[in-house]
């Protein structure tokens, strides 16, 4: 219909008295999500004639008996027909035009249609906290309002309201005041704000939250050179500007010269000086950094990034370089050419663990044109960041997955760096995006490149570019293939030994340490090298159960085992769930029958710990997991700690596996590769060979050569055996046989929908009607409904349901309003696309 429209109006020719509006689509009405505490809600609002409104402006609009601020959602040629007409309230104003760039805001929109989500709540996870709730609109003087003799009615003609908001405004030296002060203290002030703005004597505009306001803090600058009428002392003071470049602080200023206020302000008055408040921004804050200089490349680097530097517009580029390859280096000189033409970066990266490392690096060669953003963040420091984003100045913005969100206006390239990574996808609340996915889409809007870096592809991005004999399945975007594929100053990739732990056992060793590691720890010392040993979980041992009667202390609001965690000798010990973090005391009898012998199975990195340091007490080491880290600034402490050689062993879990370059470690062992082989989820074997991969890829970076042990019950496996011979290409090639023989992404696609109640025969009836409701729609496989591997977490019961979909068929996908109306409101839907935790 809309099409039509458009051809008519370019051939029709107005009659006297209509005009070519009346042939296009009118939109009488908009739909707005409405700054209020606690409204999620759209409303609609008629648009009155003389505004034009477009989705993504920024509006205001009557509330109750208040103005407030409001988002412009959807435009609507009709209100919806339960809508009384004329209890329908038009829209007061436009604040800010296209406050969502329109790209942007087509982005917001993909989202929310790929991945099920009300928009609003696509919204929500992009701004920063805080942003629409307590955002205010001001007026300001425009410096021809700053002039405007208020008394001299004679040059403009102002109504008494106008002139006394002018006069109000004149008032006040920064000429700026809320709309809300202004409502209060001249009656009817909205004509008169409305008159002074069509006379181009005010403007209005948002004003930040409030209980984020800026930092400001006074800086002085130098105005006038010459300084013949100054006294002794206040030459001097301009002396030591000059020397400073000409700007300073004021409090750095005073204290250089140990002088007082009243000197810089006789220096005002005879306008040598200037004395403004200026903001500081609140961002991360860390160590300055030594400047760096762009290494000399080496070949491969080289052509990786003269391709990347020869793309025009948007293309997705695989760089696949072996762990140490110098994937940061290419990135870094890829970025280094944007900025100087005034475009921005974004480089996303899978967990904060590894991005001290990272940022330092970026900060070393960037400086203070590198932002971090990521959920860690204070909200005033996301918000100034996020301010500091949207003013166009050329950065880098470095952050996890919500970082793909970040409104650089001028971006010119996107990288994922281990884009294999499972972190980038948000499992829970909805939209349950994938950052890449998101990436791709943004790089396409925004017409310019992604980089998705890894020593690990991951198989959606290997199938992308591998088109010798298959081309990638018609959802999925191709990209370019750049690899390194070797080491830096070609060091090699360090040798693997597999231990089979059934052998070691069999041969009387007792311990969680093979014979070879022990060994390999033992010389660390000696050779004054260091290791690190992965663990798959973190806490104690997986469970305590009784010897005598075979009971397991579980948690009692879910499926779980406790875990038993013992920090330190005399600390007491405590039992804790890693689901929904309940704690208890370690019990010291079986509370099922009493005896008193109750025995930990498994190892995690406590356990392993403690371990250590009864064998090997000499050995100083590390703990790095999420319970070490907990605090702001732990990760960095941590690993500068290891950095300074004040520990030999780092001991820890995933968290190690992603970029850390530490060249003095030369040994890596992992204690069990079991546990992340038998996950039941046909990820299992990519994810197991993706760690074991890179975790061995953090030995022998630096001069020395390093060294890998696994530890196994499964020798023969064939991802250990892939993980041994370094083969990422026959692995990823028979993995990618078995997915296509089963249809399992990146062939196919997954739908997952997880329903939760506290009431567990409700949601398992729901899940059941659900199931039996979808075997009338064709196209797509129904797996389930099946109880999630654990079936209850935190009290709540929850149960799944798969839809599988064929690679080239279109999806025909279930109307999902009716799915959702057969959920009862006791259990909860949330519908997982593209999902990658199915547990
Ligand atoms: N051209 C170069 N010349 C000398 N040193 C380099 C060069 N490029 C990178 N390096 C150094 O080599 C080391 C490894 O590089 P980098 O960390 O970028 O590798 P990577 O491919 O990102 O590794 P991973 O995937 O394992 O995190 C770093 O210490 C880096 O400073
Ligand atoms: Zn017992
Ligand atoms: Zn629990």
């Amino acid at each position: 219909m809309y099409i039509k429209s458009v051809k008519l109006s370019s051939v029709a020719v107005a009659e006297p008295g209509e005009s070519y509006q009346s042939k296009t689509t009118v939109y009488g009405w908009i739909e707005v999500l409405v700054d209020c505490p606690g409204s999620s809600d759209l409303y609609t609002y008629k648009i009155p004639p003389q505004l034009e409104i477009k989705p993504g402006d920024i509006l205001t609009v009557p509330f109750g008996t208040q103005q407030v601020g409001a988002i412009a959602i959807r435009l609507l040629t009709q209100p919806n027909v339960d809508l009384p007409a004329d209890k329908i309230r038009e829209v007061e104003d436009v604040v800010s035009k296209r406050f969502f760039p329109s790209t942007y805001w087509e982005l917001l929109n993909r989202i929310a249609a790929y991945y099920y989500t009300p928009l609003i709540q696509v919204i929500r996870v992009a701004l920063p906290p805080g942003l629409l709730g307590r955002s205010q609109r001001r007026l300001r003087l425009t410096s021809l309002g700053k002039d405007q003799d208020v008394s001299n009615n004679t040059s403009v003609f102002m109504s008494p309201t106008a002139q006394q908001v002018l006069q109000l405004l004149q008032k006040t030296p920064t000429g700026d005041y809320s709309y809300y002060y202004i409502q209060q203290k001249v009656k009817s002030s909205y004509r008169g704000t409305r008159e002074l703005i069509r006379l181009g004597l005010a403007e209005n505009y948002l004003e930040p939250p409030r209980q984020n306001q800026p930092k400001l803090q006074k800086a002085v600058t130098l105005i006038e050179n010459n300084d013949r009428d100054l006294t002794p002392r206040q030459r001097e003071i301009v002396e030591v500007l000059r020397r400073q470049g000409g700007e300073l602080w004021q409090s750095e200023l005073l204290q250089i010269c140990s002088a007082s206020t009243s000197i810089l302000k006789a220096l005002v008055e005879k306008s040598y000086i200037v004395i403004e408040e200026r903001e500081i921004l609140r961002r991360e804050q860390s160590p300055l950094m030594a400047g760096d200089q762009a290494k000399s490349l080496t070949n491969a680097q080289t052509s990786a990034l003269e391709l990347i530097q020869s793309l025009n517009g948007f293309a997705q580029v695989l760089l696949h370089g072996v762990t140490g390859s110098g994937k940061t280096e290419v990135y870094l000189q890829a970025i280094a050419p944007l900025l100087n033409q005034g475009k921005s970066a974004l480089v996303l990266v899978p967990e904060i663990g590894l991005t001290p490392q990272l940022t330092d690096r970026f900060r070393a060669r960037f400086g203070n044109r590198v932002q971090v953003y990521h959920s860690a963040l204070s909200d005033g420091e996301r918000y100034d960041t996020w301010r500091q984003m949207f003013t166009g100045e050329a950065q880098v913005v470095i952050g996890t997955r919500s970082a793909i969100f970040a409104p650089l206006p001028n971006l010119g390239l996107i990288i994922l760096d281990e884009e294999h990574d499972s972190s980038f996808k948000q499992d829970s609340p909805i939209p349950t995006y994938h950052a890449r996915t998101v990436a791709q889409w943004r790089a396409e809007l925004e017409n310019c490149p992604l980089i998705l870096g890894s020593a690990t592809p991951s198989l959606e991005s290997w199938i992308s570019v591998k088109a010798e004999n298959t081309s990638p399945p018609p959802h999925l975007p191709t990209s370019q293939y750049l690899s390194l594929p070797e080491r830096i100053n070609s060091r090699p990739l360090p040798p693997v030994e597999i231990v089979d732990m059934r052998r070691e056992l069999q041969e009387g060793n007792r311990s969680i340490f093979s014979r070879s590691l022990q060994e390999a720890l033992e010389q660390l010392q000696e050779k004054k090298q260091q290791g690190i040993l992965f663990i798959h979980r973190r806490g104690h041992s997986t469970f305590v159960s009784c010897r005598s009667c075979g009971y397991v202390l579980e948690c009692p609001n879910c499926d779980v085992s406790l875990s038993y965690h013992h920090v330190e000798e005399g600390a007491p010990q405590l039992l804790r769930c890693h689901y929904c973090n309940y704690g208890r005391s370690h019990p010291p009898h079986c509370p099922e029958c009493s005896s008193p012998y109750l025995k930990f199975f498994g190892s995690g990195t406590q356990r392993v710990a403690q371990e250590l340091n009864r064998q090997f007490p000499a050995l100083k080491l590390i703990r790095f997991d999420s319970d070490t880290t907990r605090n702001k600034g732990s990760h960095r402490n941590l690993l500068t700690q290891f950095a300074n050689k004040e520990a030999d062993l780092l001991v820890g879990t995933q968290m190690l596996t992603k970029g850390l370059d530490l060249p003095q470690v030369t040994l890596v062992g992992v204690v069990a590769a079991d546990g992340l082989l038998h996950l039941s989820d046909y990820r299992a074997n990519e994810r197991t060979f993706q760690t074991l991969t890179q975790v061995a890829g953090r030995a022998g970076r630096g001069e020395d050569p390093g060294r890998v042990i696994v530890q196994t019950y499964t020798p023969e496996h064939p991802v250990i055996e892939a993980v041994k011979s370094h083969d990422y290409q026959s692995f990823s090639n028979a993995e990618l046989e078995q997915r296509q023989a089963l249809n399992y992404p990146p062939y196919g696609r997954l739908i997952l929908l997880r329903l939760s109640s506290l009431d567990p025969i409700q949601v398992q009836n729901t899940a059941q009607i659900i199931a039996t409701n979808f075997n009338d729609t064709e196209g797509f496989e129904i797996l389930g409904p099946a109880p999630a591997n654990i079936l209850r977490v935190a009290n709540r019961y929850r149960w799944q349901i798969l839809l599988k979909f064929a690679p080239d068929a279109l999806p025909n996908l279930p109307d999902w309003q009716e799915v959702r109306a057969l959920c009862p409101s006791s259990v909860s839907l949330t519908i997982d696309v593209d999902p990658i935790n199915i547990m």
